[in-house]
């Protein structure tokens, strides 16, 4: 059935003279992920890499999580160009770092604009989900097969039911950590999320989105076949910070470090964290995350063993680009990154280090 909410409450209809939605059916996530399924194989492999960065995050592995990649995929050839150079790179540097990549299909907006892969794949304000949802499922497979861990923000807790069995790790951004809608739906999640601090550069939004999503909820939203459905989730005790820095300035140095530490060990909570050496860590300078990453190295070569991994924005090409001119290759359409020549070196150099 394919009926607007005005149409069908429609003693309601008088309180709204304007129609201001409508409703066009899209393929429920049984029948998405029917038609793009997981093999038996990846399946293994996607469990063993959460495991993976499990390990890592409460200190059981000591290799450094490293979470890189394009702001956002917009691209799918590009992403799989930059999945094969990752996925080369990590067989060099796997005995020191973990390297997941960066896969982010959704993007948040500070006030409007493309809304990323799964919204808007033809990049025209078409928005077309359907095809979004598809492609992104295809892509992040396709990212997979590669042996790649995968890593995106989960924004629609909608889009989630379609693409979560993929993922390696997760991110509720500065946004949205502070929603309760967030904190149900990680709250149903077998992998880890790392909940980022507000854009504010409170951390305590994060601190109270773990203590959230670690407890059991019920909650509304949709079963396998779209149908709306009572949720009831065990709680997720795999759930970390992310700082990311704030309206402030950065919050990555030793001060900080010390300062997020407290906060997490107060509240009962695991004190091991992820740095996003991008956004406000570096004013959204690229060329600067390298310098945020040499100074968790050195926090960590003195001893500073709450840093578990860290998140760079990095594409095949560096900087950014507008979607109303002719798109350059492997250059991003959201926020700058570094480019794949500076993202090896940096990584080499960390392995190697
Ligand atoms: O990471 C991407 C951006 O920082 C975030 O999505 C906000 O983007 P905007 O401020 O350009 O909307
Ligand atoms: C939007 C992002 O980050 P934040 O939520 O920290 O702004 C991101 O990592 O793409």
């Amino acid at each position: 059935m394919n009926a607007s909410l005005a149409a069908v409450r429609n003693d309601l209809e008088t309180c709204t003279e304007i129609q201001t939605r409508h409703a066009r059916p899209l393929p429920s996530p049984a029948t998405l992920i029917e038609s793009l399924p997981i093999a038996p194989g990846l399946g293994e492999q996607i469990r063993r890499h959460r495991a993976q960065v499990r390990a890592i995050l409460n200190g059981d592995d000591d290799r450094l999580l490293v979470i890189t990649g394009p702001c956002s995929l917009h691209d799918p050839q590009a992403a799989l160009d930059y999945g094969r150079r990752l996925a080369a790179l990590a067989d060099q540097v796997g005995d020191r770092l973990l390297l997941v990549m960066r896969a982010y299909v959704e993007k948040p907006r500070t006030t409007v604009g493309w809304k990323g892969l799964l919204h808007d794949p033809h990049l025209d304000g078409s928005d077309d989900l359907a095809e979004g949802l598809r492609v992104s499922r295809r892509v992040l497979i396709d990212l997979a097969e590669l042996g790649l861990p995968l890593a995106t923000e989960l924004l629609s807790p909608l889009a989630a039911n379609y693409l979560e069995d993929t993922l390696s790790w997760a991110a509720v951004g500065a946004r949205t950590t502070e929603s309760q809608t967030h904190r149900e739906m990680i709250s149903g999640l077998g992998m880890p999320v790392g909940f980022k601090n507000g854009t504010d550069g409170e951390l305590a939004t994060a601190r109270d989105a773990m203590q959230a999503a670690a407890h059991p909820h019920t909650h509304l939203g949709v079963d396998a076949n779209g149908q709306a459905a009572l949720i009831r989730t065990a709680g997720n005790p795999d759930t970390h910070l992310v700082l990311r820095g704030g309206r402030t300035g950065p919050n990555f140095d030793d001060e900080h470090m010390r300062s997020a530490r407290w906060v997490l060990e107060s509240a009962g909570l695991n004190p091991r964290l992820i740095v996003d050496c991008s956004h406000a860590n570096s004013g959204k300078d690229p060329a600067r995350q390298r310098g945020v990453l040499n100074d968790l190295i050195a926090q960590r070569r003195d001893g500073e063993n709450a840093i578990a991994g860290v998140m760079l924005e990095s594409n095949i090409n560096a900087g950014n680009q507008s979607l109303q001119a002719e798109l350059q290759y492997g250059v991003s359409v959201t926020d700058a990154c570094m480019g794949w020549a500076d993202t090896r070196q940096a990584l080499q150099d960390l392995a190697n280090g």
